[in-house]
């Protein structure tokens, strides 16, 4: 399993999340790729490596052509007819949301970032329409905010499918205070906007009373609900990846958002049933190197496979061969076949449904020697088992120059 844990300790926008899926690894070339089969006008994504108090991050922008960089503010929501307003000029179209989901529905885009951005827009259309007392969909994305809007939020769910995050966790997220001016005016921050999407929806959301703008905008708080994070610290699980996401507003602080890949492998995650479903996928491979295989299985447990064995088998022709098993959950099926397409020579492969009858599973953490140690408790009825984690084991074990047989000797009261 691969979770996402963020940190917006310095708020959310839509270009601090794009520069942080940036950094853990988005792929740019496979983004534009994905953003042509979506018609807009003529805009630029400008990405650079830079650094803000000597901590190296990704600064994500999206230029629209003829934009002026009078305010640094866009999102320049028109909720009103065009005649109105003299200063529309004739080039600056506003969309709909009817328009904007007809976009995205026509579009050659893949279902995961149809239906995430869809939803998106319709979230924020929604808290513009009860801020300024209009019908949904009468809000009027202006043009100028809405081209890179709609960028900030395609690309991030382009990201999003590029990275394959199972799970979000997030720490409270840190608001400013005080007003900031946008073309209508002066507006308190939170932006109402923002308080519109924060209601009947749990969010933790501090306010820091030192800084005196806006750190959350309304499309960085929709992007960051869509994608649901659990305000919770994870547990047993690795990271393997940090990266910052800078936002462009001078707080006088650290502004960017954190955010960190985290692993976890099957056997360290909690179990609550004594029960569950899963797949079991067989392939008989005869044309494939040990080498191959091997690469092949490691890339399978990596994205969520709960096991993956092989055994030796004599197939057709008198050939030698090997029977990759794959044991998988329904929801990682889909994946797990076309990594098994893409890695193995197989053209085909068997699979079935099985149930599984399991010990609930807990984890907990005891220091010993300076080190943690994560003790697994299993469960079933009235049976308990207790077992060390064997990579902590190890690690104690080879610290203090110890047999491994030595260490569970001396930790054996732990548990
Ligand atoms: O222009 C309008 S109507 C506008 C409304 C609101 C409300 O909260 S209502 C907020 N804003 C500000 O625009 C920028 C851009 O926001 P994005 O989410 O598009 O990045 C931001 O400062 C909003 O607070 C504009
Ligand atoms: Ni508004």
């Amino acid at each position: 399993m691969r979770a996402l844990y963020l940190e917006p300790f310095s708020g959310l926008s839509g270009d601090m999340l794009n520069g942080l899926l940036l950094d853990l690894g988005g792929n740019l070339d496979l983004l534009k790729e994905e953003l042509s089969k979506f018609t807009l006008e003529d805009y630029t994504i400008q990405v650079e490596r830079t650094n803000k108090s000597s901590i190296f991050g990704m600064d994500f922008d999206v230029q629209i052509a003829h934009q002026h960089k009078d305010t640094g503010i866009k999102g320049d929501f028109d909720h009103h007819e065009h005649s109105h307003h003299g200063h529309h000029h004739h080039h600056h179209e506003s969309r709909g949301l009817t328009e904007i989901l007809g976009l995205i529905e026509s579009s050659d885009l893949s279902d995961v970032v149809k239906k995430h951005s869809s939803n998106v827009f319709k979230d924020i259309a929604k808290a513009e329409a009860a801020v300024h007392n209009a019908d949904v969909n009468k809000i009027h994305f202006h043009e100028i905010g809405a081209v890179d809007s709609i960028v900030d939020i395609i690309s991030f769910f382009i990201f999003w499918e590029q990275l394959k995050i199972d799970k979000v966790y997030s720490t409270p997220i840190t608001e400013g205070s005080g007003t900031i001016h946008v073309a209508h005016g002066e507006m308190p921050v939170p932006v109402p906007a923002v308080m519109q999407l924060r209601k009947n929806y749990p969010l933790k959301i501090v306010q820091d009373f030192d800084i005196k703008t806006e750190l959350v905008t309304p499309t960085g708080l929709a992007l960051f609900k869509e994608i649901a994070p659990e305000f919770t610290a994870p547990e047993n699980m690795y990271f393997s990846q940090v990266g910052y996401g800078f936002g462009k507003r001078e707080t006088g602080k650290f502004n960017a958002l954190r955010g960190s890949l985290l692993t976890v492998e099957h056997s360290n995650q909690e179990v609550k049933t004594n029960h569950d479903d899963i797949i079991k996928i067989e392939a008989n491979l005869d044309d494939q190197t040990p080498e191959q295989i091997g690469y092949a299985m490691d890339i399978l447990l990596e994205h969520g496979a709960l096991d993956v064995f092989c055994s030796s088998i004599q197939m057709k022709k008198n050939r030698p061969a090997t029977l990759l098993n794959v044991l998988v959950k329904p929801e990682a099926f889909d994946e797990i076949s076309y990594l098994i397409f893409k890695h193995t020579n197989t053209a085909g492969f068997r699979y079935q449904g099985m149930q599984r009858r399991i010990m609930k599973r807990e984890f907990k953490e005891v220091q010993f020697e300076n080190e943690n140690l994560r003790i697994k408790k299993y469960q079933y009825q009235d049976i308990e088992k207790f077992k060390p984690e064997f990579d902590d084991c190890e690690k104690i074990a080879t610290k203090n120059d110890w047999s491994l047989q030595a260490t569970y000797k001396k930790i054996q009261n732990l548990y």
